[in-house]
């Protein structure tokens, strides 16, 4: 029911053009009768009676009529198509807009296979059913209203003939069909599982060639394919039966027809040139189920991609669309007993975590590894909630605003860098298309990029390969840094931004980040304590509870968790070069 009322929604801004396809419709299937009727004229007035410039009118309607019915159903079948694709691109966009608002935790659980999967192969089976199987099936379904209309008023036990062999196809018709429609439904499944399995074979490329395991990658996707390949066999096969068993049908019928008609003209209830008219119109009332036959599997593969496709608008919203914009912001960040799970999980990450951050100031977090950093970050842009506690930014409630208005002033680096398939000029103006030359360059020099960009032959306009692959680690995370820096964002977060930098690059980078620092709100996570040892604040946060606070001097004298840390993490000669 669903799916009936979805879809008449999204066709209902079409109207008018449906209505002018179903009009040129109607007159293609009044025309699809003229012929065969004419037939019938044809053999019982015009031969007998030798009527040879009467005949040469009747031979011109029956071409005007094939022509015109030809024009006018071209015409429905264009208008119906185009209407479907503007209505199936509009539906691709609105799924496609919804999985951008939905929370962070989807993406976390569900396999990017099977969202690729419905935003392409899943829209795609459903063009294939609207560009051919529906345009013709509404074609042959009024041309079969027709032509049964006609029989009916020429013969009407032809036309209760033919409603009997209806009713009787139909059962193992629909029993086929239901079959068809279970296999489309696992085959569909099975495809979109081996498209996820040759996404993540592909994309782990280099793992595979590290561990060798080339051949249990293609093994797999062997069993999955000939799984597959066993179903669709099973699947086509049921199909072609569905399909023949109509053609039977079909050809059965007339035979009946023959049978009764010819009695009837014998007893000269009706006349030979009706029964011929009625013969020729059989064909075509078996259209529609014809077609329905031949195209289950289309119809069955695109009925459940529908479905799903419908299944992403009700995807859960990660904040309403119309929350107030937060304004400009300051830099001032507050978090209040924050505690939070990811879904699904047992373990607290974040325990009671409170933290304020005054506007301009730079904190430093650290802490063991899984102790809840990258996770503070998350909660503090908005892109996981937390079960209890709150954050507020210059004092307002973030999860009352429009989250998006906060996180475009926000520059992030994280540990894992994102670039894009395109030049190194797209990447790093990807955050602010409209800066300047002069600020690409300084943002590329306290980056530490300005020298590899100079090395390279096509300087700012290199492609840096799918996912920056023809970069190396350290020099994508520039590329990310720049990208952050350019935005000239109030608020600054860097999570291990520096940790695939060599020493001495790191600490380049590092002091150019200290001119960026001052008069923006900067958080740094890093491992490497010397990294945050200006920090206005540094938070030792241990296994989600903030454990020790303060600056790097007063953590060192409270030879606390900082302080063991540190002693861990240099030797004598580094401590003291760093104290
Ligand atoms: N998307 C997720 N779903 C479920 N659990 C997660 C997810 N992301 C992180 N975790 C878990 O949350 C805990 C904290 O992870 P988090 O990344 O915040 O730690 P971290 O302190 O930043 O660690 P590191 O220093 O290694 O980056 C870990 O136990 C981790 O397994």
């Amino acid at each position: 029911m669903k799916l009936f009322k979805e879809t008449v929604l999204h066709f209902k801004p079409y109207w008018k053009g449906l209505l002018l396809a179903l009009i040129f419709a109607l007159a293609g299937g009044g025309f699809t009768i003229i012929p065969p009727i004419l037939a019938g004229k044809l053999v019982d007035t015009i031969i007998p009676m030798q009527m040879t410039d009467t005949m040469i009118w009747i031979v011109a309607g029956v071409i005007a009529a094939f022509f015109l019915k030809v024009m006018f159903e071209g015409l429905q079948e264009f208008i119906q198509v185009r209407i479907g694709l503007d209505v199936i691109t509009d539906m691709q966009m609105r799924a496609f807009k919804r999985l951008h608002r939905t929370p962070m935790s989807f993406f976390a659980t569900t396999p990017r296979g099977d969202m690729l999967f419905r935003l392409t192969h899943d829209v795609e089976s459903v063009q294939n059913l609207n560009n051919t199987v529906v345009p013709r099936f509404i074609q042959q379904l009024v041309g079969a209203i027709a032509a049964f209309a006609a029989v009916f008023s020429l013969f009407w036990p032809a036309a209760l003939v033919m409603f009997a062999v209806f009713a009787i196809y139909l059962i193992p018709s629909f029993k086929l069909g239901t079959t068809v429609r279970k296999l489309g439904a696992v085959q569909r499944d099975m495809s979109a599982d081996m498209y996820h399995h040759l996404q993540e074979s592909i994309e782990s490329v280099r793992l595979i060639r590290t561990f060798q395991t080339m051949d249990k990658e293609i093994e797999q996707q062997t069993q999955k394919l000939s799984a597959w390949k066993k179903l669709s066999i099973k699947a086509a096969l049921i199909g072609k039966v569905n399909y023949r068993l109509g053609n039977l049908f079909n050809i059965a019928t007339p035979g009946v027809v023959m049978l009764i008609g010819g009695w009837a003209v014998w007893e000269k209830e009706i006349t030979a040139g009706t029964l011929i008219a009625v013969l020729a119109l059989i064909p075509t009332m078996f259209l529609p189920v014809r077609s329905l036959a031949e195209n289950a599997l289309t119809i069955q593969q695109a009925i459940p991609a529908l479905i799903r496709i419908y299944e992403y608008f009700d995807l859960h919203e990660e904040h309403k669309e119309d929350l107030p914009e937060i304004g400009k912001v300051k830099g001032d960040i507050q978090l209040n007993d924050i505690w939070f799970k990811y879904p699904g999980a047992e373990e607290y990450v974040l325990k009671g975590v409170t933290l304020s951050i005054k506007e301009g100031q730079h904190v430093g977090i650290v802490g063991a590894s899984g102790g809840g950093k990258s996770t503070l970050i998350q909660i503090l842009l908005g892109l996981y909630e937390p079960e209890a506690g709150s954050v507020h930014i210059d004092g307002k409630d973030l999860y009352s605003y429009n989250r998006n208005s906060f996180r475009q002033q926000v520059g992030v680096v994280s540990q894992e860098t994102f670039l894009l398939n395109s030049t190194l000029r797209k990447n790093l103006l990807y955050g602010r298309q409209d800066a300047a030359e002069h600020e690409l360059q300084s943002a590329c020099e306290a980056a530490g990029l300005s020298e590899l960009i100079t090395s390279l032959n096509e300087g700012y306009e290199t492609i840096v390969g799918e996912r920056g692959l023809k970069l190396s680690g350290g020099q994508r995370q520039r590329v990310a840094l720049a990208r952050a820096i350019l935005r000239h964002p109030p608020v600054l977060i860097f999570d291990e931004a520096t940790s695939s930098l060599d020493g001495e690059t790191e600490e380049r980078v590092q002091a150019s980040l200290q001119e960026l620092i001052p008069g923006r709100t900067t958080i740094t996570i890093a491992h490497r304590l010397v990294t945050v040892k200006d920090a206005d604040l540094i938070v030792l946060l241990d296994k989600g509870t903030v454990a020790e606070l303060g600056t790097h001097e007063q953590l060192l004298e409270k030879k606390g968790k900082y302080h063991e840390l540190y002693m861990a993490q240099y030797s004598e000669l580094e401590k003291e070069r760093a104290i």
